[in-house]
């Protein structure tokens, strides 16, 4: 039999639940029970997820539904240790230090990495600054807590598995890890890490809506179980990974997971076609006054603006591959229009100040590099303006959320004489662009004509 091995998984989200976890799942399904997850949170925010979820020993119903309409459940059994929050991470740093851990991966959204579009630690950031001193806010500072203990405990070697919708994710997390050591002056720790601990990119991929009480109705209605954590996604699933583990893996391959040289293509089509349109998708119906991204895909004109960003200025820019771009635009369009999955623009419209310069700002400075004027790409900044605006009026429908925003610094921005101006000049969003005459004539050009098809489209006056 083979050794037990520990996945401990930090970020206690659905999707985690919905992917990750699937896949092990599926190895326990084939018989192969060596690896099995640990799951826990740096924040206080799952702890009611994480009780019910130990009630029930770790396990959960899986529901899946495909464009047609067809639900699958499936009970995960991969979970099998919740690990109990406090405020010193004792559980994750007793689980992380031991030796049968040996990939500690995480999920702590595009915000939880704090990085400048230059892609270097942004240590302004409140959260980093009260790390720095030895709180733990944020993910670095809880994995300082962990593998300092690792160390001290022998320092079995560990892959450090970022699983986040990040642009060359496992590259920016290292990078931001090993700042924050430096910073800190762990020279120690930062030596270690650097000798022991591996971090592969990888491209993860499954529309996993914040689940809703009628996922716990379907689920007892089509299982009889009484379920008190149950989550949802879509029947897509995708996960590539650069097969980079430095203390050992479970057995991927067998579950479908694609291991890989280079996670690039992969990842350049799923952070600039899916997940940008995605945003794109989700602030233009919330400007539209609709909730879902089924719904507002539907919506001709929104299908339009996403398609012709991809169309004319993504697919262009990317060097061509084995994927057939075109052909994945139209798959993802499907996924966002099927009507089962009912997932919010309100959790799609998160994180733009991180999304804009991850996911859009590049193709804006690759269509400029090649001679084009980025015109369907600055629809994307764009809506986000609009949609920010709405934020500073209080106008939203719903509670905003963004790891990096500072209300104080977005309050201000608004409050200036010239808003538009102040947003396309901030080199945290647009970097070299932010300087760039023909770009702020380009965006206000835009603006005008967005404001415009919100006021048609909702009958409403838009207020500056
Ligand atoms: N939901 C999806 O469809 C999906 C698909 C692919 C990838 N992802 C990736 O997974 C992430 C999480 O998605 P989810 O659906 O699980 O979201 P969720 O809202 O259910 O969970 C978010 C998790 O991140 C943690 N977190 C948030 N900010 C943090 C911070 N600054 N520091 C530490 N922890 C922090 C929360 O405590 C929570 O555990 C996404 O942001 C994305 O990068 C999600
Ligand atoms: O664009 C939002 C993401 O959470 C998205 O649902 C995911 O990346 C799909 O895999």
């Amino acid at each position: 039999m083979a050794a037990q091995s520990v996945w401990m998984h930090i970020g206690a989200g659905s999707f985690h639940r919905a992917h990750q976890a699937w896949y092990l799942h599926k190895l326990i399904e084939q018989g192969d029970d060596s690896w099995t997850i640990a799951l826990g949170n740096v924040r206080d925010d799952a702890r009611d997820l994480l009780e019910r979820l130990a009630a029930q020993n770790g396990e959960y119903m899986l529901e899946t539904v495909s464009p047609q309409g067809d639900r699958r459940y499936e009970k995960i059994t991969s979970v099998r240790k919740v690990l109990k929050w406090d405020s010193e991470i004792s559980e994750l740093v007793k689980q992380g230090a031991s030796e049968e851990t040996r990939v500690i991966a995480f999920t702590v959204t595009e915000g939880g990495y704090y990085l400048t579009p230059e892609h270097e630690l942004d240590s302004e950031q409140a959260d980093i600054r009260a790390d720095l001193k030895g709180e733990i806010c944020t993910l670095y500072g809880a994995l300082t807590r962990i593998l300092k203990q690792r160390m001290a405990e022998g320092g079995a070697p560990v892959t450090l598995l970022n699983c986040d919708n990040l642009r060359h994710n496992g590259e920016r997390f290292r990078h931001g890890f090993l700042s924050f050591l430096k910073a800190k002056e762990e020279t120690a720790l930062y030596a270690w890490v650097s000798r022991q601990t591996t971090s592969p990119n990888t491209m993860v991929d499954r529309i996993t809506p914040r689940p809703t009480a009628d996922v716990a109705e379907r689920v007892k209605a089509a299982t009889g179980m009484a379920d008190r954590a149950p989550v949802m996604g879509e029947s897509f699933i995708q996960w590539v990974i650069e097969d980079d583990f430095i203390a050992g893996r479970p057995a991927l391959e067998k579950a479908g997971v694609e291991l890989v040289d280079s996670v690039l293509p992969w990842e350049e089509a799923k952070i600039r076609i899916l997940n940008a349109t995605h945003s794109c998708i989700a602030w233009a119906g919330t400007l539209a006054g609709l909730s879902y991204i089924d719904e507002s895909t539907r919506e001709p004109a929104i299908r339009q603006m996403a398609w012709d960003y991809v169309s004319q200025d993504v697919i262009p820019s990317l060097t061509p591959g084995t994927l057939d771009l075109a052909q994945y635009r139209d798959v993802v369009l499907a996924r966002f229009s099927n009507p089962y999955i009912k997932d919010t623009n309100q959790r799609v419209a998160a994180d733009g100040l991180s999304k804009i310069p991850g996911m859009v700002t590049p193709t804006l400075i690759a269509c400029y590099a090649r001679g084009h004027e980025p015109r369907a790409s600055a629809v994307l900044p764009a809506l986000f303006f609009l949609f920010l605006r709405r934020w500073a009026q209080g106008q939203l429908p719903y509670e905003y959320q963004d790891g990096v925003m500072q209300p104080a610094l977005m309050a201000a921005l608004f409050a200036s004489p010239d808003p538009l101006k102040a947003f396309t000049a901030n080199e945290a969003l647009f970097g070299e662009l932010a300087h760039q005459p023909s770009f702020h004539a380009l965006m206000k050009r835009t603006v005008a004509r967005l404001e415009e098809w919100v006021e048609e489209t909702t009958g409403q006056p838009l207020t500056a």
